[in-house]
This record gives C-alpha cells, structure tokens and sequence, in this order.
C-alpha cells in the first residue's frame, strides 16, 4: 500500500495479508570465516574454564545475619523491661551490634551465578606481564592461580577501563594510589544465559548462535546499535519494507528470532553514561536527556554503584526514588532487585508528598480538593510563591512573632497565601507575563477564602469554639440534629471551603522545614543519604526544594528529565537553568544525553518535528533505524479501528512477543479503540484505566498520559486530529511523549481533519 493513498476500505483489504514475505524462512546463514570461528573458540574455552573452576569451589555459606537479628531482638526485650539506670548500657550494647552486623552486611560478597557469571570481556596487556583476562559481572570473584578474574561492573578503576575504552586502544588509569598503563587486546560483550553461551558482540562481528547450535554473524552495524527491546531492523529488511509500507512489524520478526539474547543493560552502558552513573557520591548530578536517551537507566545504575562503592553510607533504607508515574514505580520496583538493589522506596512525588504531610500534620483532617482551578494550581506552584515563603520564614524568625510548632506552620501558611498586599509585591517582583496581576488576584480570592476555614479545623480551636458556644443560648434539638447533618462527623459544624489543594503538600512541608528544620520520621529527622528524581520537569521548584532538604548533607543527588516531555504545564517548571536559579543551585551544571537509544531515527525525527519551536536546537543522534513513520487517515473512528484491528491481527501472529501500544488523548477516544478491537477479537488486548500495565506481550489501549517513561515495540496514536491536538504546546509535548514510546515503528492515525502539528512531509 503506498502510503499517500490511505483511504478508508481500500487501506484494510490490502492489509489482509502483511508481512508474509517477513515470515519465510531466512536464507541459510553463511559460515564463520576464521577470525570469527576463532572468537567463537576463545570465548567457549573461557566460558568453559570459568565454569569448571565455579564448580569447583566449595558452596558458599550465607552469612550469619540472623545471630545479630536475634541479640538485637533479645536487647530491645530487654530495654523494654530494664530498670532506668541499666538502660544506657543496653542501648549502647544494641548500636554495637548493629555496627557489626552492618559492617558484616557491607563485606558480603554475592557469589558468581555460575549461570550466568559475566557480560564482558577484557584481554589486556601490560609492560611486563603475561597478558590478562578480566571478566565483567555483577559480582566479584577473583582467582588469579586459576586465571579466572570476574570484576564487578561497580568496580570503579576496572570497569573504567571497560566502559571508556575501545579494543586496541591504549589505557591509563589510577589504581588507588598505582598509575596502570596498558592495551585493550579485546573487549567483548558476551551474553550467557543458563551456562550456555548465546551472544558474543566484538568490533569484528556480532555473532549469534541459533537454536540450532550453529554460530552465525548478524551484520555489525544495525546489532551494535540495537537498543531497548534489541529488535534491531537489518538494512535488508530496510529494502524489503521500503517497497512494502502500510504494515506492521514488517521484518522486525525475522531479526528478533536471530538476535533475542541482548546483553544485559550495565554491559551496553556507553562512556558517557558511565561517566555520569560513576560521578562523585556527593553533589548534584542533573540529567537532560531526550526520549529514551538512558536518563532512568543512569539514574538506577547509579544507586547501584553508589550502594556498591559508598559503603554503609547508602543501603536500601536510606536512598528514595521519585517517579513520575505509578506505571514507572512498577516499572522502576522491578528493576531494583535485578540490581542488588531490592527494598528502596520508589513513590510518585503525589504519593509520597501526601503521606509525608499527613505524618508532619496528623491532626489536621482537611479533605483535598478534586477540583482546584488551573489559576490556584499556577499561584501554589509558582517560584514567586516558592521566594515569598523563604522570605516570610526568615522574617517571622528573626521577630519571633510566630509560634514554632506544627500549628504555626499551618498558620504562617495561612497567613502567606492569603496576605493580598504581599502577595501582589512578590508577584509584581518576579513581573511573569504568562501570570498577570488578574491571575494573581483571582487565586489570591481562593486561598483568601479558604484558608481561614482550613485554620478553623484546628482542633486546638475547635475546643475554644465550642467552650464559647456554650455562654450562647441553646439551640433546639432539630437545629442540632441540622447541623451534625452538615457536619457528617462529630457534630461541629465543618465549612466546605476547608479543603487542601493539593499543591498545599509541598507548602505546608516547605514551610515546615523553613521554620522547624528537618522533616521527622517519628522521633527521629527524616534524612535520605541519596535521592534520585526521575521526570523532574513534572515536578515545581517547590517540590523539588522539599525534596532536596529531604537528603543528608553533603547531599547526593541525581535529577532526571526532559523539558520536552512536560506534562504540567501549570507547574511552575519552565526550564532546568531558571529552576536550579530559583533552588540556589546555580553553580550546578545541566549534564546533557544526546543519544536516542530507545526509538529509531525515523521516530525521533517524527517526535522532533511535532515539537516546533519547542524542540532543543541540537536534534538527538538516533543510531539505529527502521520502517518510515506513516500517516493513516480515516474519515471516522469507526473505519481507523477496523483499519487497526486488521494490522494488528497478522503482526501478533508473526511476533508473538511483540508488544504495541494503542494511545489516544482522552479516555473516550481509547474506548472507542478497545471496545473495536476486542469485538475484532484481537488477543492479550487490555485497557488501562489506571496505570495497571502489565510489562508483557499484547496491546495495551489507554491514554498518552499515562504512558510516560514506558515503551512499547509498536505505537499508534490514534485521533490525531486539528480537534484533539491543536496547535498549542501541551499537544505537542503530548504527541512527542506518546511517539516516542516507540521502540521500532510508529503510526499515526487521524479520522478527522489531521491535526496541523503533523509535519507535512509525513503525507
Ligand atoms: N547504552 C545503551 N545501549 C543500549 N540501550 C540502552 C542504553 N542506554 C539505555 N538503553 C535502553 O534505551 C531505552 C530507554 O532508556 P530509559 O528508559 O532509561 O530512557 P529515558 O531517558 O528514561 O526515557 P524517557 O525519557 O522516555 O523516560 C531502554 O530500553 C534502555 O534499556
């Protein structure tokens, strides 16, 4: 089907049968030549040699952890019914053990998986040594009468040398106090899986071995720069497809089965990301990076080698990982175990605001607001709000007008949202002319409103009120019952405007910390030795300034985002430089990512184009490419989902493991898509309502939204139409968002007029 003909009928009757040619058999691969057999031999004895020297060890005994569980236990049963002056001595002997106990827990070393030992491969030579080989895993095992030397990957000075340096290329590096000088013989990625060996990536050749048993050589180029789901497109299936669009998956089956045994992802990190994953355990590190450019990735990689090389200082219950959506912290929680990493806390920033408000403010039970005007949200989240609290704390302590307990908080809140002649002064400072002084006034009139009823909810005050009810005159029975009518719980009357909005969490927390200090954990400071903030340009300055004094000093820090893919366009973000400004970070550099690994070129140049004047002057690299994006128009939902159903029903067949997303704007718009493929009875179909995704093969129906931070083999967009994306800039960053979830191919669908952000030459 060319795709400047995409009409309606016409369209499906021709997609009866995509894709056949994709499936025949492939060619006979042609044999190793001797450089390549003879890597092959190289590696197998290795393996082999690594093997038989694994199954020679004695087993491993896991270490004694339970012992000081149970005196730590014992002593706690102790202090409990100790006499007072023998429980100084108990406290001491319990931090003791716990000392021991997590000095032993440091010094444990996981023991290789003889399954799987290591992911690469290093032959290096030094003056005056016999040559080396150094493995590179997740665990470290050395050995050097049996030869075999496996590193772990988080071992900073050798795993430099993997990740910075090419084969053939001469080295130096810092050993502790040692300079080592040497050449890179080789350097190989190796993927093992159940003992066997299935993958060998070399400068030379990329070399699979089939089911068969047999080795074969994928061509260099498009395995090498495979990436995500590691389906790369090879330059014939290039060919094939460019005569044959208007199908999905066309050729990407034929490649999957040839090259399914991807090498795990810490064996792929290129030198810059290394760079970034391996930078000091203290500072701030901040991440700008495109769609699927590795920003979770670093960030993940990075706690790993933190935990791995700093000690006691950063074990699981001390690091936190902000997410920007629940669908990432299932993604991101599942991620974390495979890294020696399990029982970090991974919440949205929501979630985790929401509960560490309610903990700092347990007696005040305000409802939150469902339906807080886009106006309010602009006023709570603005960085004008953000320097009035920080000067307004510093006021109120250096008079010391203001009580310093918890309810003084809530009251100096009160007092700062809703002081009109304040307000307009600091808003006036900053002179934002996307927030006008009407804006300012209108939110000021919400909070003006509300706030005094939120300060009535006091109990403190509750109790005052109704000690002087008690002098009025009674009120009759039925009035009585009236009012616990209205009030729906103890029987004081409760204002409905005494609501939260929900960007009051970060304001009542920041305006916790700038006048009592450190958020509490029960009795003791709430302090985190790392945090890692992923999709921070969802996030406002203010949330960002409550987490950033969250994290113990000298503060270690990553922050990840794209300004490309915001969301909130009220949230007070607007760019990393003017934010970080307002943060008092200004020496901090913004560390750019510019490769694209995720989404081909094809892709890429789709989702800059829907950008506009948006998109970063400095285009990403995409190294790997695909089939063409395409643009399909319908003239209703109706014939696009018909047009859909018969795509998607031979490319399930042909790529069983394939996953595609179907994403529309609004949820109405995805029910109409779900509702048409489950009647054309496609298999694995779901619908996510709310972020329930099930990170397996299918087609998941559900909203651009919701999909952030994830990716899928395959993309539609469906109703891409002038209606449901006009030219503004929420669109656009929406449309961006959604294409690039795409790993391999992406279409887009219109069943209306086509929506002017679709870049002309596309049709
Ligand atoms: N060096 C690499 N080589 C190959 N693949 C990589 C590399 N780095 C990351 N990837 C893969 O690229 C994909 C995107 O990575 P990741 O999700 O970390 O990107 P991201 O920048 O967080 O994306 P987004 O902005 O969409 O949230 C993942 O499949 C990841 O495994």
């Amino acid at each position: 089907m060319n795709p400047n003909d995409l009409q309606g009928s016409s369209a499906q009757s021709q997609h009866a049968a995509p894709g056949t040619t994709a499936a025949a058999a492939p060619p006979a691969p042609p044999p190793l030549d001797e450089d390549q057999a003879s890597i092959v031999r190289e590696e197998e004895e290795l393996l082999a040699r690594v093997r038989e020297h694994l199954a020679s060890l004695p087993p491993v005994k896991p270490p004694p952890k339970s012992d000081y569980d149970e005196q730590l236990l014992s002593l706690r049963d102790q202090i409990a019914s100790a006499r007072l002056e023998d429980v100084p001595a108990l406290v001491q002997q319990m931090e003791r053990v716990t000392g021991i106990a997590a000095q032993r827990n440091a010094h444990v070393v996981e023991p290789v998986d003889p399954k799987s030992p290591y992911f690469g491969h290093l032959r290096l030579r030094e003056k005056g040594k016999p040559d080396r080989d150094v493995l590179i895993g997740k665990t470290t095992h050395v050995d050097a009468k049996a030869g075999v030397r496996i590193v772990d990957w988080r071992h900073a000075p050798v795993s430099q040398i993997y990740y910075r340096y090419e084969e053939g290329t001469d080295y130096e590096e810092t050993f502790g106090e040692r300079e080592v000088e040497g050449t890179i013989l080789a350097r190989r990625t190796v993927t093992i899986d159940d003992s066997e060996l299935l993958r060998i990536s070399a400068p030379q050749a990329t070399l699979v071995r089939g089911v068969s048993g047999a080795w074969r050589s994928l061509d260099v180029r498009a395995a090498s720069l495979a990436g995500g789901q590691g389906v790369a497109i090879r330059p014939e299936d290039m060919r094939e497809m460019a005569g044959r669009s208007g199908a999905l998956g066309t050729g990407a089956a034929f490649h999957a089965r040839e090259d399914r045994h991807l090498p795990e992802i810490a064996a792929l990190l290129d030198p810059r990301q290394f760079e970034l994953i391996s930078k000091p355990d203290t500072g701030i590190v901040v991440i700008q990076g495109g769609a699927g450019s590795g920003k979770t990735t670093i960030g993940v990689h990075r706690m790993a080698f933190l935990a791995y090389n700093g000690g006691r200082r950063f074990t699981a219950d001390k690091m936190l990982v902000i997410v920007g959506s629940p669908a990432l912290r299932a993604y991101i929680s599942e991620v974390l175990p495979a890294l020696n990493l399990p029982g970090i806390g991974v919440e949205t920033y929501a979630e985790w605001a929401r509960s560490t408000r309610i903990k700092t403010f347990p007696w005040l039970e305000a409802p939150v607001e469902e339906n807080t005007p886009s106006v309010v949200t602009r006023y709570k989240t603005h960085p004008a709000m953000l320097r009035l609290f920080e000067r307004r704390a510093r006021e109120v302590l250096e008079e010391g007008s203001l009580r310093r307990d918890a309810r003084g908080v809530l009251y100096f809140w009160a007092d700062v949202l809703s002081d009109r002649d304040r307000v307009l002064e600091a808003f006036a400072e900053i002179n934002d002319p996307e927030f006008g002084i009407d804006q300012v006034k209108r939110a000021w009139r919400w909070c003006a409103d509300r706030c005094p009823a939120v300060l009535d909810l006091d109990p403190g005050d509750r109790v005052e009120r109704k000690a002087a009810a008690a002098d009025e005159p009674e009120v009759s029975e039925e009035e009585q019952k009236r009012q616990q009518g209205v009030d729906g719980r103890d029987g004081s009357d409760r204002d409905d405007r005494a609501t939260l909005d929900p960007e009051d969490d970060s304001l009542l927390l920041r305006a916790y910390q700038l006048l009592r200090g450190d958020l509490k954990k029960g009795k003791q400071p709430l302090l985190y030795e790392h945090l890692f903030v992923d999709e921070a340009q969802d996030l406002a300055p203010v949330d960002l300034s409550v987490l950033m004094h969250v994290v113990n000093q000298p503060r270690s820090i990553t922050l990840a985002g794209d300004t490309a893919q915001r969301l909130f366009m009220d949230s007070g973000f607007r760019d990393w430089r003017q934010t970080l400004d307002e943060l008092g970070l200004s020496r901090v550099d913004v560390e750019p990512l510019r490769i694209a690994y995720r989404s081909t070129r094809e892709v890429m140049e789709f989702a800059r184009a829907v950008l506009g004047p948006l998109a970063d002057p400095t285009p990403p690299v995409a190294p790997r490419s695909g089939a063409p994006v395409e643009h399909h128009h319908f003239p209703s939902q109706g014939a696009a989902a018909a047009f859909l159903a018969d795509a998607i029903r031979p490319l399930l067949q042909r790529e069983p493991r394939a996953t595609l997303a179907v994403l529309a704007r609004h949820p109405e718009q995805a029910d109409v898509y779900y509702d048409a493929l489950r009647m054309a009875e496609i298999p694995h179909l779901r619908r996510i309502r709310s972020y329930e995704f099930a990170f397996r093969p299918g087609v998941e129906v559900t909203e651009i939204r919701q999909v952030k931070g994830l990716e899928y083999d395959y993309v539609v967009l469906v109703d891409v139409n002038a209606a449901t994306y006009p030219s503004d800039d929420e669109s656009r960053h929406l449309l961006h968002i959604g294409a690039t979830r795409a790993a391999h191919q992406l279409w887009v669908v219109s069943s209306g007029a086509p929506s002017t952000l679709l870049p002309s030459w596309l049709d």
